[in-house]
């Protein structure tokens, strides 16, 4: 699969929003950089028309200028050595590379090595995800990880304790990578699934739903999350924004849930939501 590569320069404030817009129209990996983004995007799946809505919209403000090229076969580890720091998380889990050292310090040592996948701990998303399972008992329970990534939160799960996970991603480099990640870190009997909800069918309930994609895919999916929820089961939700909160609120209520705790940084949300 060849990828598109959109080097973006711009005023760094506008980094997230420009992530969240273009991940809207099919953009699956980005960098921040010192300059701004780095976003890339699978070929196929490539719309010029609304990637130029976008530029557009925020060409003036941002100051933005993009360098187009297509993705060079690229050595990933020394591109992450590069560009890609441990995260800590409290004082219990270290994120990190297998070519960063393990700080035999930490409760939860998580092993990704990212490539082109989304979920490392930078994003603000997966980290308040991560912070989410920290306050939540997995001991024994089962998990679902829609749209893993990396993989980042189904690894917490079983780092946690989690009996029973299931994984997927529409994204092949994710599977792939997510897999590898997987064993990384002593998960080998979970495989991650390629596709959407509807094409992986999870059979569940589950105690534990985690899904961090975006508020569209959010909204329209929500109905079949919820029908994955064991009656005393939690959902939680992130890859929106602090002020799309309501919507989902919205949308979760008409399903018969009640929101639950809500966590933010940098303007991204992850929320929580029971049963009514
Ligand atoms: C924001 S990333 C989150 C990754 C990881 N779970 C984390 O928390 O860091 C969203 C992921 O969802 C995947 N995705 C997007 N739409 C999806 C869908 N409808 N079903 C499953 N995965 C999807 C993308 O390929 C991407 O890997």
């Amino acid at each position: 699969m060849d990828y598109l590569e959109f080097k973006i320069t711009c005023k760094k404030e506008f980094s997230e929003i420009l992530i969240a817009e273009l991940a809207e129209v099919g953009f699956d990996s980005f960098l921040e950089t010192d300059a701004g983004v780095e976003a890339y995007i699978q070929e196929e799946l490539f719309d010029r028309a609304s990637y130029t809505e976008v530029i557009e919209q925020y060409q003036e403000l941002a100051e933005i200028s993009v360098e187009e090229g297509k993705m060079p076969k690229v050595n990933w580890n020394e591109e992450w050595e590069k560009h890609y720091d441990p995260i800590s998380i409290g004082n219990e889990v270290l994120v990190r590379a297998s070519f960063h050292p393990a700080n035999p310090e930490v409760k939860y040592d998580i092993l990704i090595n990212p490539k082109m996948s989304f979920g490392t701990g930078h994003h603000a998303t997966t980290y308040l995800m991560l912070r989410h399972q920290l306050e939540i008992d997995h001991m024994g329970k089962s998990m679902i990880d829609i749209g893993s990534g990396t993989g980042i939160l189904a690894i917490m799960a079983h780092k946690l304790g989690a009996a029973t996970i299931e994984a997927f991603d529409i994204d092949n480099w994710c599977v792939e990578n997510g897999n590898e990640n997987f064993e990384l870190n002593g998960m080998t009997e979970v495989k991650m699934g390629h596709g959407t909800i509807l094409e992986v069918n999870p059979s569940g309930p589950f105690d534990i739903v985690m899904a961090n994609i975006n508020k569209n895919v959010l909204l329209d999916e929500m109905e079949v999350y919820v029908k994955l929820m064991k009656p005393e089961g939690t959902l939680f939700l992130s890859g929106f924004y602090e002020q799309d909160v309501p919507d989902l609120q919205y949308r979760g209520e008409s399903l018969g849930l009640k929101l639950g705790h809500q966590k933010s940084k940098d303007n991204w949300a992850a929320i929580a939501f029971t049963r009514k």
